[in-house]
């Protein structure tokens, strides 16, 4: 590890030799977020709050990996759109006063934060800009509504927070605070804070016509490292997409949203890893389209990084599927068909036959597909994006890679250890609700250490609260000053109310005039085997998208042969599609139903690649299949 001067002024160095500096009126960096580039990164313990105590240990002169990240200031800024949600300007806040409100809450901490704006919306509820009055700093809370509604959902949660204390890298979103919850037994509601970031990489890609080859470069650099980290701690992300990395202007990019992902362990059944696997169409791996094995390997995250960086070229998302099947057809139309080779390995037969059923279709040049492009990142993006997943390189290979040189250097490229099984332990058990907030609730004790010693030593901490008052501001509500005193006597439950209400105020307020549609979850189960749903779970939508989805696989089964979704007769590149679809179309969506249809909900569509997986069940295609031998007889 050099000091900080020498990296930082090696890639300064590298970054002009290179005559990155585009523009210097744009290299003010206005973020607070890159002021400190120093990363220290403790990779033994992992708590969120002794890595505290290891970072102080660090200044006192403690052996702590310190990694000096990029200065990356030089870098010509990119354009992140404001999000348009409910935004307050700061004229309309005055205008209107802040309020200020009382707190005496079993939340008290919500005092330390000024909540802003909200700033996105996702199916679990909405993140709200906010400034941490302790430390100045600008955070994003996440507020999680009705968090046990269904287990599902919230080991969906708990594998989220949980992953992210325990990966702590600077392309990694940080979660820096979860807020104590009233009572131990009763939450139901979880606000999480994270660092702030101003924009995702989908709203960055579409407001950026005009990205250099160093921004490439630097952002897929970042993308790599970040999962480098994360494949070496055994976990696969399983929905990378550029939804779900978060970008600022000055480039920096962090990957976020690890409700998908999953730690590998070498013993446990891969059937069950991936029977609930519901991630974005898109970006999904071949191998993932068909079934094609039984068990699947990191690379599936580096296709998803490789198909991010295509669209990352283009502005346009590479291979936009409408089913599994158009998936694999965009595939092959780009990448031409798998060498017999190839097929051979996947153990799938079903899924064997269709590949090998398919008209032999060359590959097309990606100079010519992607023209003007530095060919070492066009070398590099074919390797990311080779069809067998065994020749996809590690995110470590990757980073070696040539297109890299002068950027790359693995002192600043840390692997970290296998997570271990013992955190992951409740993956293995059905869970009842009770379970997972109990589970949660030890979650959230990382971040209140006073309470984890306490909790450890058996104390019964069923309910607390902060008897202090406290203050936030609150802009954009409309009553007037709520009197101090009239809050602290109205008791904790009232401070939670309140500042509950600022959330449903914001929720109320969020998209006015641009979305109306209320939040609807996705659900990411848990294996049907292990956690049935619960019986009244979304019974009626399920139902729906099951009858939608047979609706859809019958026409397609019913459409000539160049269409296989039912929706258009030629493919993305104007080509005809497979010669022979019947048989093998409806072989290989059965094959690829990785039996969710329990817990398969279809979510607030907002574009065609957010729908889940097209899972249907055996009934569904047996009927089906006997459907398509009567047309075809
Ligand atoms: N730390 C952050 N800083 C800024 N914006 C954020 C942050 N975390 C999340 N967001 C934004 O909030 C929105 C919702 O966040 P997120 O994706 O985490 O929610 P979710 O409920 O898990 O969503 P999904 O339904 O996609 O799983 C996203 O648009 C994201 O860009």
């Amino acid at each position: 590890m050099g000091g900080s001067g020498t990296l930082v002024d090696g890639v300064r160095r590298w970054f002009q030799r290179r005559h990155l500096i585009t523009s210097s009126n744009n290299n003010t960096n206005n973020n607070p977020n890159n002021q400190d580039n120093v990363v220290k990164l403790n990779q033994h313990d992992r708590s969120a709050s002794s890595l505290t105590q290891k970072q102080q240990q660090h200044q006192e002169g403690g052996g702590d990996l310190v990694v000096h990240d990029f200065d990356f200031s030089s870098l010509k800024l990119i354009k992140v759109p404001k999000r348009n949600y409910f935004l307050i300007s700061s004229m309309e806040s005055q205008k209107k006063g802040a309020l200020e409100t009382e707190f005496f809450t079993e939340y008290g901490e919500a005092s330390r934060y000024q909540i802003q704006e909200v700033i996105g919306k996702g199916s679990y509820g909405v993140v709200g800009s906010a400034i941490d009055t302790h430390t100045g700093e600008k955070v994003a809370i996440k507020k999680i509504n009705d968090v046990f509604e269904h287990v599902s959902d919230a080991t969906r949660i708990l594998r989220e927070i949980k992953l992210l204390r325990l990966l702590r890298h600077p392309d990694i979103v940080e979660i820096k605070h979860i807020m104590l919850p009233p009572s131990r037994r009763e939450f139901r509601d979880i606000y999480v804070v994270f660092e702030l970031m101003e924009s995702d990489l989908h709203q960055v890609i579409k407001a950026n016509d005009d990205l250099t080859p160093e921004h490439y470069q630097f952002f897929l650099y970042q993308l790599l490292r970040g999962l480098k980290y994360i494949h070496t701690a055994n976990v696969f992300h399983r929905d990378l997409k550029p939804k779900n990395i978060l970008a600022n202007a000055d480039c920096k990019l962090k990957i976020c949203d690890f409700g998908l992902a999953r730690v590998s362990f070498n013993d446990a059944p891969s059937a069950i890893f991936w029977t609930d696997y519901v991630a974005t169409r898109w970006y999904r791996a071949p191998e993932l389209c068909g079934s094609f094995f039984s068990k699947y390997t990191p690379a599936i995250d580096i296709w998803s990084i490789g198909c991010i960086f295509a669209e990352m070229l283009t502005g346009k998302p590479l291979f936009p599927g409408k089913n599994v099947v158009h998936q694999l057809d965009l595939m092959t139309d780009t990448l031409g068909t798998p060498p017999a080779e190839s097929i051979s390995r996947i153990r799938n037969e079903k899924a064997r036959r269709y590949l090998s059923s398919m008209r032999k279709k060359l590959p097309v040049p990606f100079s010519q597909k992607f023209p003007n492009v530095d060919p070492l990142a066009l070398r590099l993006l074919e390797h990311l994006l080779a069809f067998d997943p065994k020749d996809r390189p590690t995110a470590e290979e990757a980073l070696a890679d040539p297109y890299f040189h002068g950027l790359a250097n693995v002192d600043r490229e840390p692997s970290t250890q296998p997570i271990s099984k013992l955190e992951f332990e409740f993956e293995r058990r059905k869970l009842t609700k009770d379970d997972v907030r109990e589970l949660i609730y030890r979650e959230i004790l990382e971040y209140h250490p006073q309470m984890l010693q306490e909790y450890l030593r058996g104390g019964d901490q069923t309910s607390f609260m902060y008897p202090r008052p406290c203050s936030i501001y609150i802009s954009g509500l409309e009553s007037p000053s709520v009197p101090v005193q009239l809050v602290q006597l109205a008791g904790p439950g009232r401070g939670v109310d309140r500042f509950k209400r600022q959330f449903a105020h914001l929720e109320e307020h969020y998209g006015k005039g641009e979305r109306s549609t209320p939040l609807q979850r996705q659900h990411a189960s848990l294996p049907r085997e292990r956690v049935p749903a619960p019986k009244d779970e979304n019974v009626v939508q399920n139902n729906d998208f099951e009858r939608r989805t047979a609706a859809s696989v019958a026409t397609s089964l019913n459409s000539p042969p160049s269409s296989l979704d039912g929706s258009e007769n030629t493919n993305a590149e104007g080509q005809n599609g497979p010669s022979k679809p019947n048989y093998s179309t409806r072989s290989l969506l059965k094959s690829a139903s990785i039996s969710a249809s329990k817990c398969v909900v279809v979510k607030e569509k907002k574009d065609s690649e957010e729908e889940p997986i097209a899972e249907v069940n055996d009934e569904i295609v047996d009927a089906l299949s006997k459907k398509v031998a009567a047309l075809n007889a």
